[in-house]
């Protein structure tokens, strides 16, 4: 039995172990999701005796910090679409916002003008599920049916707000700390699962820099939801600095995914309610086939380069992350 796995029945294996401390223990944490049975998440150690920081909480759904201000439900409105097949087209207002792409209708054998296919999503077929190239190689954010939606759970437009279907595994890397790996294999396009973590506000994420010993360090666990910030735009929400989400000390598993300047994983802005874009979701898919047992990355900085000057500098480049990506992109160093 991997060590981890065995101090967890050691633990609990104690007469003295209390509720609290069960919820502590993060194998009953995972334990706890509605999804575990179907689709577990593992913790495997077989590099050394390191558990996961004790201090860390498994969450499967984000965190919102008392000061932040959500819209009110009744804001929260969805399309009124008969059947969730309708939902592909532009005709459903959950998909006002995305351009229809110029080849789409064609990719699914419909040449439809009046049904002209608008989401983000191939309908059917081998990809059925999977982001469009379109989509893929862009930057646009995903607008998605939702829970106030006339539409069903099974409506096509659904993909994020149905869940992770993979099942992962959170391993000790030789070299990095914890990894994940999935279990399966994976389709490019196919969704992973959300970044989670609690949704704090811009000044509170700047407190929680400042207090980190390196504000970088810091930062790759804060992610900026700032993908509809508009200091011009007419929703006054949206005119404020954006919120972010610390996922450091209560996360999904996706916490623990590495860093590679050659990524297999990209993260995307996923909408429902229109009056919850400041709380988009932070989205993995997946840019190319994955295999079974092959470790998930993204790249944390978007590309963005270590300044040459800095590699130069002999003072700076102490203070520098090594990049341990090791891919013949690797850009050298993490920050
Ligand atoms: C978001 S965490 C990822 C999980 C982390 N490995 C752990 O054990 O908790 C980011 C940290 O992982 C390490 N890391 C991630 N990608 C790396 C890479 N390509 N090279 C070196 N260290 C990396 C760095 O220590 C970084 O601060």
């Amino acid at each position: 039995m991997e060590k981890a796995i065995y101090q967890h029945f050691h633990y609990h294996g104690q007469p003295e172990t209390n509720i609290e401390e069960a919820r502590n223990c993060h194998f009953c944490q995972l334990r706890s999701f509605a999804t575990h049975d179907r689709l577990p998440i593992s913790i495997v150690n077989e590099v050394d005796d390191q558990a996961l920081n004790p201090d860390f909480r498994f969450i499967d759904h984000t965190i919102i910090a008392p000061d932040v201000y959500i819209p009110d439900a009744s804001f929260r409105t969805g399309c009124d679409c008969k059947k969730g097949g309708d939902c592909m087209y532009g005709k459903c207002t959950c998909l006002d916002e995305m351009a229809p792409g110029p080849d789409e209708d064609k990719e699914d054998g419909h040449n439809d003008s009046r049904r002209r296919k608008r989401y983000a999503y191939y309908s059917s077929g081998a990809k059925r599920d999977t982001l469009r190239g379109r989509i893929l190689n862009s930057r646009e954010p995903i607008y998605e049916c939702h829970a106030e939606c006339n539409c069903s759970a099974q409506c096509p437009n659904r993909v994020v707000e149905r869940g992770r279907t993979i099942p992962l595994q959170i391993f000790r890397t030789e070299d990095r700390g914890w990894g994940v790996r999935s279990l399966v294999g994976i389709k490019k396009g196919q969704f992973v699962d959300r970044y989670l973590g609690e949704i704090i506000t811009s000044d509170e994420a700047d407190r929680r820099r400042a207090d980190s010993s390196v504000a970088r360090r810091k930062d790759v666990y804060l992610f900026a939801l700032d993908k509809f910030y508009d200091p011009q735009s007419e929703d006054q929400l949206l005119r404020q600095p954006p919120l972010e989400v610390d996922g450091e000390y209560m996360s999904g598993p996706t916490r623990f995914i590495n860093h590679s300047c050659s990524p297999n994983m990209r993260i995307f802005a996923r909408v429902g309610a229109h009056a919850d874009k400041r709380t988009h979701d932070l989205a993995l898919f997946a840019i190319r086939d994955i295999q079974k047992d092959e470790e998930l990355t993204f790249d944390y900085v978007n590309g963005e380069s270590v300044l040459d000057d800095d590699m130069h500098d002999h003072y700076k480049i102490k203070d520098m992350t090594k990049c341990l990506c090791g891919t013949p992109e690797c850009r050298g160093y993490l920050w």
